[in-house]
């Protein structure tokens, strides 16, 4: 069975924490994944190379892996340059998801330049481009990715407000290549609707593995009601 086929109509749970947040840890994130698993997840997704190895060590299932860095001159941190997609390409992950947006590249190119480098050097290698609005999902699917997510809709400048499960439906209905939702799929409901729109599997991250946002929600609902 292919990659995509054991990932149909699946839920892909994502394990990240970045140093500023409290369960930072490869072993934490591990563990994270085996939770994963046991819940029912078809696969995983994670950044870091070390990250990546911990959960491969915990679970067999998928891998989506994503190198975040930053740069001081661009607001791509996903994937950002070939160094990374060379990194997660030598650990060998099943997918390798990358910024696909109209953003300032750190390396000055766009996103087409780029990936045309990126294909040429790894053919073989399954990619999927997160961006953040219609039009970068179908200039995306023209350079050639085998994936699409709507992962960054809501953080880029231009596309505050974008409703997740909306941008999911238009991609579906314009693309060729699977759409796999992501980016505030927050409950199961949501998580649903995106597979019944026709998305191909559903990314969950904050609402399974960010316990600090999970927290937050439930505070904020015990504190809006005043209570005698
Ligand atoms: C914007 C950004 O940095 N997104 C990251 C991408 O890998 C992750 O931090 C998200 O957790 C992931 O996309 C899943 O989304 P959500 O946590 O909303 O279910």
């Amino acid at each position: 069975m292919s990659i995509l086929e054991k990932l149909n109509k699946g839920l892909i749970v994502s394990c990240q924490a970045l140093e500023d947040e409290p369960l930072h840890s490869a072993y934490i994130m591990s563990k994270m994944a085996l939770a994963a698993k046991q819940g029912g997840a078809a696969g995983i997704r994670a950044n870091t190379i070390v990250d990546i190895q911990a959960i491969k060590k915990e679970v067999d299932l998928p891998m989506i892996g994503i190198i975040k860095k930053d740069f001081p001159e661009s607001k791509v941190f996903i994937t950002p340059t070939i160094h990374e997609v060379e990194a997660l390409y030598e650990e060998g992950v099943d997918i390798i998801a990358l910024d696909a947006t109209k953003q300032q590249r750190p390396d000055g190119k766009s996103f087409p330049e780029f990936f045309s480098e990126v294909k040429v050097k790894y053919p073989d290698q399954l990619f999927m481009a997160d961006i953040s609005t219609l039009e970068e999902g179908m200039e995306a699917e023209k350079t050639g990715v085998d994936i699409v997510a709507p992962t960054l809709a809501g953080y880029t400048s231009y596309s505050q407000g974008t409703v997740p499960l909306e941008l999911v439906r238009q991609l579906v209905a314009r693309l060729s290549v699977p759409v796999i939702a992501e980016g505030n799929f927050d409950t199961p409901e949501k998580a649903k609707q995106a597979l019944e729109l026709g998305a191909h599997a559903v990314v969950v991250g904050s609402a399974i593995t960010r316990p600090q946002v999970i927290t937050e929600k439930f505070a904020e609902a015990v504190k809006e009601k005043s209570y005698k």
